[in-house]
């Protein structure tokens, strides 16, 4: 079953660009992950699923119904971490926790203490007094303590030091491991890398691809460094189809390839190498490659 769906979902906010016919799905279980730089539109995406704000035309459903029709029994199992969170900070973080459960018709006192302690949270502490990470931390447990069976979160590390964002990750893998589905919006790759099946990568308003993180990583890709005894003209392997991001250094040549590998093998046995290496590239090294293709 497909928990979220967008179809061609456009926004445009008066004549600027908001998002262009978007459209992807997410499998219930998945981590999916929706990667693109600042501005791309993933912020809009995400507050168009949670009814924020009103799509231009398209649409997209949330366990199968309409988020417009029907967002407030939606909301009710949605775990939504925003970007940027703001509080009463007068109160203290268990009041404003008890707060944001009473809206829910169950007990999350359980679950707010064990999420508390997973991120190391003082409940009794005043929000005023609380650091930029801790604040998130609040923003985590308010996320989660309903138990959602979608969470949704748009660049929910950042703020928080290293060692509570793999605290963070280790929850959301507990929480995906219960049955639940995330959509994960960051700019940062290496996390979406680190925690997701799927990704949807956007630019400008519109999906450039949709695509299995292991697909993305292994199957299509080779980083290719070789050093060669010799200069060769830089021209042997600029001209085959499948090289990007090409870069020749003296006697060092290398480049990220997509297609039949034995062409890069018979270039290479035309010439004396003293070294050569084939890698797997990382996410961010295909993603400039998409960016590049589609500029
Ligand atoms: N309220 C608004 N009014 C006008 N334009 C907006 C508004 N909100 C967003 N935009 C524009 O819509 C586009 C998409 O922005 P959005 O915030 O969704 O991107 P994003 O990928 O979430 O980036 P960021 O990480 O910077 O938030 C941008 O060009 C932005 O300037």
């Amino acid at each position: 079953m497909n928990v979220i769906e967008l179809n061609n979902l456009t926004k445009m906010y008066g004549k600027a660009r908001g998002i262009t016919e978007v459209s992807f799905h997410v499998e219930e279980g998945e981590i999916f992950g929706f990667i693109g730089p600042n501005g791309a539109g993933k912020s809009t995406t995400i507050r168009l699923l949670l009814s924020l704000i009103y799509p231009t035309s398209g649409s997209a459903t949330i366990f199968g119904k309409d988020v417009v029709k029907h967002a407030p029994e939606i909301k009710k199992e949605i775990g939504y971490l925003p970007s940027e969170v703001f509080y009463y900070d007068n109160m203290k973080v268990i009041d404003l926790l008890k707060y944001s459960a009473s809206f829910y018709k169950k007990d999350c006192a359980k679950k707010i203490k064990e999420l508390a302690e997973m991120m190391e949270l003082d409940l009794t502490r005043k929000i005023d007094d609380l650091s930029l990470g801790n604040k998130k931390k609040v923003g985590i447990v308010q996320g989660l303590l309903h138990e959602p069976k979608l969470i949704i979160l748009d660049e929910p590390t950042s703020g928080l030091d290293p060692l509570m964002q793999q605290r963070f990750f280790e929850l959301l893998e507990n929480e995906n491991q219960k049955g639940a589905t995330i959509l994960f919006s960051s700019h940062i790759l290496s996390e979406v890398q680190r925690l997701c099946d799927r990704v949807a990568i956007i630019k400008e308003g519109k999906i450039v691809q949709v695509e299995k993180i292991r697909t993305l990583k292994e199957n299509n890709y080779k980083k290719f460094k070789i050093e060669t005894v010799s200069k060769v003209p830089d021209e042997l392997f600029s001209r085959l189809p499948g090289v990007n991001q090409l870069e020749v250094k003296g006697k060092t040549i290398s480049f990220i390839f997509r297609g039949n590998i034995n062409h890069i093998m018979q270039k290479i046995a035309g010439i004396e190498i003293a070294n050569l290496w084939v890698e797997e590239p990382d996410l961010e090294e295909i993603f400039m490659h998409f960016y590049q293709r589609e500029a």
